[in-house]
């Protein structure tokens, strides 16, 4: 008998003409209502699918990180699949979030290093450096470059509001990691690497990088992309790298607190030495188009620093709109955002439990960290690293 069970009809099963031979009139009642029911949440996934990927569509493309019919870039619910690698094809690629379905933790989440032109990188951004050096870049693209755990998340959220003229929504279509390519990261396939995620991104785009001001691929500065580089206090910078060392798998292990400063003032850790990298793109702005912001005074006073940005991307906006971004990008707000506070990745990538990414967002922390005798050799080891540089931190506000 070919009588739908349960209530589990595939739509368009000829159920009604075929399975109801000798069945009482109650039970053939109930089992029209049941196929009804069926088929009507039936129509009405179909119409919430098909209103996600008109989402997907409406995100104008200056911001949108995917193209129709790709699986790699937009965060849609609905559109979860547990399938394998090879299924994807050769050119399908995946965003680290979907990690877990494939079961490729273990496989991939290997912190091996190795150094480029003397400075730390993941083996796999060593391995792929060629690649990455030949990016190509486009006068409308928009880097987003900052030493690591220097507001890099903030910033990306504080661009794509004003790119989206506050619109919430908007900012709500994909993972951080997704809206913004992350230009040197590197993944094996099938998941998204950052290059992967920026060729096949429409203009103009907003990119991510950490790459210290000597390694940023030269078709940056031929082109003359916009860059806002964004710069936090050293010791800030170490406590949050410390603690994000140690809940995100994919980055080496700091080892203990102590080993963790020694390390970080030698440079030792991914993209090389803080004061190297500050310095490198200060000394580069006056000859690019760099906004050059700092953590502290994001921090101090968001509507000025918004205000700075909002200029050098050439935006208007009213009043409404900037207190809108403004409260949509404080910490307390972006920690409760997924879009934008890694949350979705698995945990066997990111364990939140360990240290959430989105952690104090304060300056100042650092003091709760700095035994007095490790802050006497750091301030003393930082004057011989930073001697004959116009550049000075605050490390509290
Ligand atoms: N909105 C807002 N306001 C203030 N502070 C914020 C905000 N968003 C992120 N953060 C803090 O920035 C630190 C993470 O830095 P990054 O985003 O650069 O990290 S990453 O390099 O991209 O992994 C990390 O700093 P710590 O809290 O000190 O660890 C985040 O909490």
């Amino acid at each position: 008998m070919r009588a739908f069970q349960g209530g589990h009809a595939q739509v368009g099963t000829p159920v009604l003409d075929t399975g109801l031979n000798g069945r009482r009139h109650e039970d053939a009642r109930t089992d029209r209502q049941n196929l009804e029911n069926q088929q009507a949440r039936q129509q009405q996934q179909q119409r919430q699918r098909e209103e996600a990927a008109k989402r997907v569509e409406d995100v104008p493309v200056h911001t949108c990180g995917a193209s129709k019919g790709t699986e790699q870039v937009i965060y849609d619910p609905s559109r979860q699949s547990r399938r394998s690698p090879e299924a994807l094809g050769p050119n399908r690629t995946m965003s680290l979030e979907k990690m877990k379905d494939l079961h490729l933790e273990g496989k991939y989440l290997q912190p091996e290093t190795q150094e480029v032109d003397g400075v730390l990188m993941t083996k796999l951004i060593s391995d792929n450096w060629d690649t990455i050096w030949n990016f190509q870049a486009k006068p409308d693209d928009l880097l987003i470059a900052t030493y690591a755990k220097a507001g890099t998340t903030w910033t990306q959220e504080i661009v794509d509001m004003i790119q989206n003229d506050g619109d919430v929504q908007k900012c709500q279509r994909a993972n951080t990691f997704d809206r913004h390519p992350f230009i040197e990261w590197t993944l094996p396939p099938p998941l998204n690497s950052g290059l992967d995620l920026a060729n096949k991104m429409p203009s103009p785009r907003t990119l991510k990088t950490h790459l210290p001001v000597q390694m940023l691929p030269p078709s940056f500065w031929k082109e003359n992309s916009k860059i806002i580089y964004v710069a936090r206090n050293a010791k800030d910078c170490l406590v949050s790298y410390y603690h994000f060392s140690r809940m995100n798998k994919m980055v080496p292990d700091p080892g203990t607190w102590e080993e963790y400063v020694e390390t970080f003032k030698a440079g030792k850790v991914l993209w090389g030495s803080w004061y190297d990298h500050v310095k490198g793109w200060w000394e580069a702005k006056d000859q690019h188009r760099i906004l050059y912001l700092f953590y502290e005074d994001m921090k101090e006073d968001p509507k000025r620093e918004i205000q700075k940005i909002l200029k050098f991307l050439e935006k208007d906006i009213s009043e409404e709109v900037l207190n809108k971004i403004i409260y949509h990008t404080s910490f307390d707000v972006m920690k409760e955002n997924p879009m934008a506070n890694y949350t979705t990745l698995p945990t066997s990538i990111m364990d939140h439990s360990i240290s959430p990414f989105m952690r104090k967002g304060m300056p100042g922390d650092w003091k709760n960290y700095f035994t007095v005798a490790q802050n006497e050799d750091f301030d003393k080891d930082y004057e011989k690293k930073m001697a004959g540089s116009t550049l000075t931190f605050r490390t509290e506000i």
